[in-house]
């Protein structure tokens, strides 16, 4: 079991996103651009991380009718990162279509569903119409995602377990929502710790305040990194 690290480089500032890359270099982590970042630099930033080095995750939540999305999906291909996604909430044929996209593709980017954000609690997905238990409706999302084709999902930890006993260990989960215990929770409501999340068993943790915003980035990191390994060994 192993659980990849993905650093949120949500700023607008190129030159601070450089630096914590820079200062995380050591232990080549993957990198997060958003929208943040995505909108403020473009595709220049994206291109620079890679001819560092760097693995991307291409944070864009595409959620448009299905073939505006799977050419949105194609341009991400081209640009070469590994990780992009959509949102599960456009349906059976936008996420279809986006997992046709790069189907021919020798190596293709993962394709990931975004269920319900991990900000969200019960109460605010009854706001706008969800009914069911949160835990349900992210299991629901999830299954047809694979249904669909797509690799994974991106889901709360607090559903890890639910997703990997019903649609099998295999099917991918990205985790947001990861607060070791000495940070701030933020905006995010379906949380837990990086070891918490390893025992769990995700396969990627995104985490981005707790390390770009800690005065020490690296120390951070490797905080993070240590918590993990003692809750897997
Ligand atoms: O449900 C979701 C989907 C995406 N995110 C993104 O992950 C990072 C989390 O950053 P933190 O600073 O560690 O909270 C951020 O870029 C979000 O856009 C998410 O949090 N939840």
């Amino acid at each position: 079991m192993h659980s990849t690290i993905i650093v949120a480089l949500d700023t607008r500032d190129r030159l601070a996103a450089k630096s914590i890359v820079t200062e995380l270099s050591p232990h080549n982590p993957w990198f997060k651009v958003g929208k943040a970042l995505f909108v403020s630099r473009g595709t220049d930033i994206v291109e620079e991380l890679m001819n560092n080095g760097a693995n991307i995750f291409l944070d864009l939540k595409f959620h448009d009718i299905p073939n505006t999305v799977a050419e949105a999906v194609k341009a991400a291909a081209d640009m070469g990162v590994r990780m992009v996604n959509v949102h599960c909430l456009g349906g059976r044929r936008m996420m279809e279509e986006a997992a046709n996209a790069v189907a021919h593709l020798s190596s293709p980017p993962l394709i990931i569903g975004v269920t319900v954000l991990t900000s969200m609690n019960q109460r605010d997905i009854e706001e706008v119409g969800i009914t069911e238990p949160i835990d349900q409706e992210v299991l629901k999302l999830s299954a047809l995602a694979k249904d669909c084709g797509l690799d994974g999902v991106v889901c709360s930890p607090q559903e890890i377990a639910l997703i990997k006993q019903q649609l099998g260990a295999e099917f991918i989960t990205v985790t947001p929502g990861i607060r070791p215990a000495w940070s701030a929770t933020d905006d995010q409501t379906r949380i837990t710790t990086p070891a918490e999340a390893a025992t769990l068993g995700t396969d990627y943790m995104v985490i981005g305040r707790p390390i770009i915003k800690h005065q020490r980035p690296l120390e951070a990191y490797e905080s993070i990194q240590q918590e993990i390994q003692a809750a897997l060994s």
